[in-house]
């Protein structure tokens, strides 16, 4: 598992490591590790000796750490070039570095540039980026090295221009190929649209994490993670120890719902899929292992639910919901289920004790919430959650999910490929199928949505995603997944 920490955290707890080294160590360390990750970068394209350097340098200590290791690579025959955003505001003691180094500062974007370090702000910044930078910012996508090839971006602690705590990009920002970030991550390396600026993330370690005193703001789960956590049958397994899961899912009007809900279930470890609804007849001839009924009540004991991916809005669906939300099971409720809790008709219903796990995507949040989930994606899932009670999976390209507590993780896996209809039914079922093996939900919904996205990964080497080409990745992503 990886983790990230707020800026106020990061900051309390670089005090406290400042106040127990001499002055300067941290800048010393982090800069440093940040000139070897350079290094490495440019030994894969020509060499550092010669390389063209771009320093883009602001005023606080992002800057600095920019000009040290600038200071470092010029020490090793690159020639390094500082564009200071504020002359009349910078890091001295980096400047009369890189200047000793044989670095110099320009006024202008050079022609050419195999490699361009942002240092314009790291954790201090405040806002979008300003009118200077920002243009900038804009033009580097122009800059070319000597191979022809457009230039490397490196992005100092955090990509210029993106909101550090929550991972938003209000404005222009830099996009990077690689962040090299110092003593621990942060919400913008692992959420929202800053995520995907970030490019790699790269940790240099400061000597921080021993200090972070708090809980980390986000976390991320890992492949082992997920090796560690799946449930795997034993011995004395049976279809019944081993958890079934019930769907609630798919009508007359999308019988499709339900076969790809139930595609998504029969991956998961749950020994046995119930389907009760009316595409039973479709259910049964797709998948002849699910055991169908026409209604909740008639269908027979499961350990969760999964209520309402395409189950409509009717009265009938509002039956079957009312019927899974009495009982004293886990149940997830998708889609359909999600708007018919709007206007709190069902709050009765809610206040339930067993788990339950809603998993919206924009559009729903914004039904269920009253708003879109906004700038601060990971804060709205979680005020959602504390106001539902309910762990809430918020579908996005780092779908996050956060429980009534305010625990929240960032999914690393996601990809564009899995924005087409139906591969929310999918997610829906093999959720379904991790709570019905008994899995506590805010980890059910954390390894769904991991092996969802490399299935919608390994789905698109072979072109066009569509819902049962995931479904049907969700298979040969387990086996690797497993070993
Ligand atoms: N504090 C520490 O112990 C360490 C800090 N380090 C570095 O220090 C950075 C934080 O340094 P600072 O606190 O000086 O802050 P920054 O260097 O991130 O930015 C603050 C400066 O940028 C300006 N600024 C703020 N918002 C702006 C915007 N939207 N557009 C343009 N300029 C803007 C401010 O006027 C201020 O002078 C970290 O990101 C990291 O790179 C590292 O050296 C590791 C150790």
């Amino acid at each position: 598992m990886r983790r990230a920490w707020r800026v106020a955290d990061v900051r309390a707890a670089e005090k406290t490591l400042m106040s127990q080294l001499p002055d300067g160590t941290l800048m010393q360390r982090a800069a440093a590790g940040l000139a070897r990750r350079c290094a490495l970068l440019l030994d894969q394209s020509g060499g550092v000796y010669g390389a063209q350097v771009l320093l883009l340098v602001g005023s606080g200590d992002n800057g600095g750490d920019t000009l040290y290791a600038g200071a470092a690579l010029a020490r090793r025959g690159a020639q390094v070039r500082a564009l200071l955003l504020t002359p009349e505001r910078v890091h001295l003691a980096g400047l009369a570095a890189l200047r000793a180094a044989g670095g110099f500062t320009t006024r202008d974007l050079p022609v050419r540039s195999d490699l361009v370090l942002d240092g314009i702000v790291g954790i201090g910044a405040s806002g979008g980026l300003r009118a200077p930078a920002a243009a900038i910012v804009r033009a580097l996508p122009e800059l070319r090295g000597r191979t022809g090839e457009r230039a490397l971006v490196v992005a100092v602690d955090v990509p210029s221009g993106v909101a550090v705590d929550t991972g938003d990009v209000p404005g222009e920002a830099v996009t990077a190929d690689v962040t090299v970030t110092f003593g621990c991550l942060k919400p913008a390396h692992v959420v929202g649209p800053a995520a995907v600026r970030c490019g790699l993330v790269d940790l240099v370690d400061i000597g921080l994490e021993p200090v972070l005193v708090t809980d980390p703001a986000v976390r991320v789960p890992e492949a082992a993670d997920l090796a560690a956590w799946w449930p795997r049958p034993g011995a004395t397994s049976d279809k019944y120890t081993r958890g079934v899961v019930g769907l609630a899912t798919g009508s007359a009007g999308y019988p499709g719902a339900a076969l790809l809900s139930s595609s998504g279930a029969l991956a998961g470890p749950a020994g046995m899929v119930r389907y009760a609804g009316s595409a039973h007849r479709e259910v049964v001839r797709a998948h002849p292992s699910v055991v169908v009924a026409s209604r909740v009540a008639e269908a027979g004991r499961v350990q969760a639910w999964v209520c309402g991916s395409g189950l409509g809005t009717g009265d009938d669906a509002r039956t079957e919901l009312r019927s899974v939300l009495a009982t004293s099971l886990p149940v997830l409720l998708d889609a359909d289920a999600i708007t018919l809790l709007v206007g709190g008709e069902h709050a009765e219903d809610l206040r339930r004790d067993a788990p339950l796990v809603l998993t919206p995507h924009d559009g729903e949040f914004k039904r269920l919430a009253g708003e879109a989930p906004g700038a601060d994606r990971a804060g709205a899932a979680a005020r959602l959650a504390a106001w539902t009670n309910a762990v809430v999976l918020l579908k996005g390209d780092r779908t996050i999910v956060a429980t009534p507590g305010g625990e929240i993780w960032a999914n690393p896996t996601g990809t564009p490929a899995l924005a087409t209809a139906g591969t929310g039914d999918v997610l829906a079922g093999l959720l379904g199928s991790l709570l019905a093996a008994g899995l506590p939900p805010v980890r059910a919904a954390v390894m769904a949505a991991y092996v969802h996205g490399l299935a919608g990964r390994r789905a698109a080497l072979d072109g066009p995603v569509t819902a049962p080409d995931v479904a049907s990745a969700l298979r040969p992503v387990l086996a690797d997944l497993l070993g």
